[in-house]
Order: C-alpha cells, then structure tokens, then sequence
C-alpha cells in the first residue's frame, strides 16, 4: 500500500510538472530520455510509414512492399503452423475482390523475419490522431544495431524484390481495345483470361527456352536499362502463315509476364496524334500488340507520305485483310475498313507515325513494356521498321515441326508414342506443310478415338507431301536485323532445299509400302 501511494504521488508530481514546466524544455526532457534509451537497447529501429510528405497524403511504396512480404510470410508461417505466428492477424476481402481473403499483422503485433543470420522484427502500428477519427498506420523494423548498416540494404532489395513478384502474380489483368474512331482516342477492357501458355503452346523447345529467357531477362532489366541509358521495353516481331500461333504466342507471353495487353486496332486510329495519345494512355507492365500489321497500314518505305508501293500492293493487302475477316463480320465493319484504308491515303497515320509510337520521345514516357506486331507477310514491312531497337526479336512461326506435331498429339489425344506418328515425321521431313492450327483441327475432331485421329493427321501430311512436290528449293534469307531471330524448324527449311525428285519419289514409295503393311495389319 506504501509503495502503491508513493507510485501515485510521483504520478501526480510528473502531471503537475509537465503543466507548469514549458513545452520547449519537456520536448528536450524526452529527446533526453529517447537518446538515453536509444544507448543501452542494442537494436535500431526504422519507421516505414503509409504516406510520406508532411501532410501525409504522398503514398509510400515501401509501406506496400512490406506489407505483400508480411502477408506472404504470414501465409507461410500459418501455413506451416509455425510457433513464431503472430497470435492475432487480420483478415480482409476488399468488395467486389475475386481473390482470397488476405491476411495482415494486427495493429501492435510483430512478426519475426530471419535474414542473413540475423534476426529481424516488424512491428505493425496503428495510432489514431488526436481530434480525429483518422489513423496513422507503420511498420517498424528492429534490426540487430551493429549489423543494421551492413544488412539493411541487402534486406530491403530482397524485400522489395518478393513483394514485387507477389504483385505481379497477384494482380488481375486485363485485355484493352481502343475505341472507335470518330470519339477520343481511348481504351476500353475486359479481364484477361487467356488459357495459353508456354506449357500449352506446341513449339520447337530451343524457340520455347529462348523466348522464355529473354522475356524473364526483360522483366527483371530494371537495372541493366537504367545503366545503359535505354528505355525499358522490347519490340517482338511475329511472322508466318495464318493459324501458326501467333496470336497464341502473345497470350502465353502476356500469361507469362502477368502484363496487360493492349491490342491496338490501327484502322481505328485515324491521326499520328491520337496513336499519341493512346500510347500514354497504356500502363507499365503492357505487351501492345498490333495483329497483322501489313493489312492496316502500308509498311513498304515512304516515312511521311502514307501510300508509296504501287496500287496492287494495296488491293493486295486489302484483299488479304478481307479474306482473312470472317463473312458474319457487319456492314458498319466492312464500311470502316474501307473508310481506315481511306484515312491511311489521306496521310494521317503514317508510317513515321508508327515509328515515332514505337520508338520516339513518347515511347519513354512509361516503363516495362512490349511491342509485337504480327505479320503474314515479312516482305511487306520497310526495314527502318525492323532495325533493331524497334523490333529487337524477329520470330518466324512456320508449319508444324516433328516435335511439335508429336506435342498436339499427346496433348489433343493422349498418344506418346505410335509406330504411325514415325510416318507422320517422315512427311514432316519430306515437307508436307500443316500449320499447328491444322494438326489441331484434325485431333480435336477425332478426339473420341485417339487412333483414328492420328491417322487422320498421317493421310493429311501425306496428302500435303505428294501435293507440295513441285516447289521445293525455298530460299531463306538471312535475318539480320534482329538482335535474335528464330526459323522455325531449321533442319526442315534445310532439307527442303536439299531434297530433289529422286529423294522424293523414294519416299514417296517407302511411305507407300508403310501405309500398305498398316492398313493390312489392322486388317482394314
Ligand atoms: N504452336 C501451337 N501450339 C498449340 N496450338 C496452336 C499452336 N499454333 C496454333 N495453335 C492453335 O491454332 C489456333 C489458331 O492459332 P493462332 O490464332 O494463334 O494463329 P495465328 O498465327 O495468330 O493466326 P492468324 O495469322 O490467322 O491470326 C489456336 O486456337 C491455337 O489453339
């Protein structure tokens, strides 16, 4: 009881001294008193506030880096039931969030973070303001004081470099167009829901790996681009016949990256400015894509005039761009495609425009970002267009090679192995041309009963190997604009052009004798 009413007089002493003491010298008592404290603990502290600037109002990234890194350690700890969760957590669904609840640290709970060695504590903090209902939220790390000089960098960017691939796996993205002509240049969008991915994509596995490293080089550039001065984005170039995949390959491409993708109808842009103006209306992490680039605007040279090539180059690609467009396409449509073709005549998007879009002083103007453009026609594009740094990657996606007719297979029908997927590669290698699309097709209409699709495929390539006889000596000609290029399959380019009729007609009567023996065997 003394000691009780002696705490309480001593409480008293200290409420009557701060009234009369002035506030100057309680403000040194207590940076005394900090400073005191500060000497014998052997921990540094660093605040990470939600906003920065004196009003507070200025959004503090490293506030959202730390809390993704927290929920993904809070996931992992209670995940793994481990006895150095926090015992209070929050959990929250934003409205209209389609994702799983996530899961933070408690106002005044800590979590433990190892790193290095070294253990390190964050500690959440929630403080309502004075006369306000308003709340000043931080975290605060606690890091070992004779390593924090040495540590704190290295576990920031380790941080920093979690919360910011939890982001990108995390985010929703979405699949934009631009408008119409006629309104303001602008982008409306849906989710992005696009089933393909490296994983589903049939392509030759060299193409495959080195597309997948250097997008994964791309994205994690920041620093190389910064040092070398360069603006961070990587213009593709996709080339081949209609149904090879290109449009297929933008998807896995965008899946892979986790970017949105902004698929830019040019006969909808009706000035350089407006194609201006969309481009800074794209966001960081985007792939722009421009499908069939030769049907909406003639690339064969003349940067500033719009139409340089003869006037049967035009119809051709309009003719093309026609053909290619389904019948149910509408009136409205068709009358706007003749129209766009109009305004391209009439010079207002040309191709110094479209150069300006890819590379001039607006393209800087956001971060993390990739041009494709596909094509049918490569011939049609004028080389300023593929000079490297503008289009960096040239990828020419052309028939179904062995292994990737042998993936459709066993993807579509389940097949790994058949004595007649060794005549359908002997026809591969005899040039008998089926795109992927093809082969595609072929299984998914027989995908009930997996042999008969397989022997449909083979009769196709067959037919295709006896109707491709005539042209045979190809040329390919040597890519070097590109800071890489890709051939698809080049051991079949090559043996194009070294088959000759003897060798054909060789083959043609081995494959004969095959099928023979195959349909004898099943007894048909
Ligand atoms: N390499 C591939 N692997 C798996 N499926 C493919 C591949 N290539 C094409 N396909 C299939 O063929 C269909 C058409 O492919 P896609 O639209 O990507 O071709 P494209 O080259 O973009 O054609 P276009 O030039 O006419 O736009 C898709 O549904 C896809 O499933």
């Amino acid at each position: 009881m003394e000691l009780l009413s002696q705490m309480w007089s001593l409480l008293g002493l200290l409420t009557i001294l701060q009234n009369i003491l002035p506030s100057q010298l309680l403000a040194l008592l207590h940076s005394m008193w900090q400073s005191l404290q500060d000497s014998l603990t052997p921990y540094s502290y660093f605040d990470v506030p939600e906003f920065l600037g004196s009003s507070a109002v200025e959004p503090n990234d490293l506030y959202r880096h730390v809390y993704l890194y927290l929920h993904q350690s809070l996931l992992s700890s209670a995940a793994a039931s481990s006895a150095s969760a926090p015992p209070r957590l929050t959990l929250s669904l934003p409205r209209g969030s389609a994702s799983v609840p996530s899961l933070s640290l408690s106002p005044n709970h800590s979590l433990e973070d190892s790193f290095a060695g070294h253990r390190l504590l964050w500690t959440h903090h929630a403080d309502t303001l004075q006369d306000s209902l308003e709340e000043r939220r931080s975290f605060a790390l606690r890091l070992p004081k004779r390593a924090a000089a040495s540590l704190l960098g290295a576990y920031l960017s380790h941080l920093s470099g979690a919360a910011d691939h939890l982001e990108r796996s995390s985010r929703p993205r979405r699949l934009f167009t631009n408008s119409p002509r006629g309104g303001p240049p602008s982008w409306s969008s849906v989710p992005f829901h696009h089933p393909a991915t490296f994983a589903t994509l049939a392509l030759e596995p060299s193409l495959k790996t080195s597309l997948i490293a250097d997008l994964d080089a791309f994205a994690a550039g920041r620093e190389f681009y910064r040092r070398t001065g360069r603006a961070w984005k990587r213009g593709y170039l996709l080339h081949g016949p209609p149904g090879t995949g290109k449009s297929s390959l933008i998807a896995a491409m965008a899946n892979h990256l986790r970017y949105d993708v902004y698929d830019l109808e040019l006969t909808r842009v009706s000035h350089n400015s407006d194609l201006r103006s969309l481009l800074i209306q794209t966001s960081n992490r985007s792939i722009i894509v421009i499908e069939d680039i030769d049907c909406s605007l003639d690339l064969t040279g003349d940067r500033h005039g719009t139409v340089k090539s003869s006037a049967a180059a035009l119809s051709a690609s309009r003719k093309r761009a026609r053909n290619r467009r389904q019948p149910s396409i509408s009136n409205e449509d068709s009358d706007s495609e003749d129209d766009s073709f109009g305004q391209i005549n009439d010079g207002r998007v040309t191709l110094s425009g479209l150069l300006n879009f890819i590379d001039g002083l607006w393209s800087c103007c956001g971060e993390e970002r990739v041009i494709v453009f596909t094509t049918n026609y490569l011939e049609a594009f004028d080389p300023a267009l593929l000079r490297p740094g503008r289009m960096d990657v040239h990828v020419r996606l052309g028939a179904c090679g062995e292994h990737a007719m042998r993936e459709l297979v066993e993807r579509y029908v389940g097949i790994k192995e058949h004595e007649m997927l060794s005549v359908a590669e002997s026809c591969i290698r005899a040039g008998a041309d089926m795109t992927p699309a093809e082969v595609a097709e072929v299984l998914l209409r027989h995908r009930e009963e997996p042999e008969e699709a397989v022997r449909n495929m083979v009769r196709e390539l067959q037919a295709r190997v006896s109707g491709s006889s005539s042209g045979v000596a190809e040329e390919v000609e040597e890519d070097q604009s590109a800071a890489w290029s890709w051939e698809e399959s080049p051991e079949k380019v090559g043996g194009k052009r070294r088959a000759g009729w003897e060798r054909r007609v060789r083959f043609l009567r081995r494959l004969r004798s095959l099928t023979k023996s195959d349909s004898e065997g099943r007894g048909v």
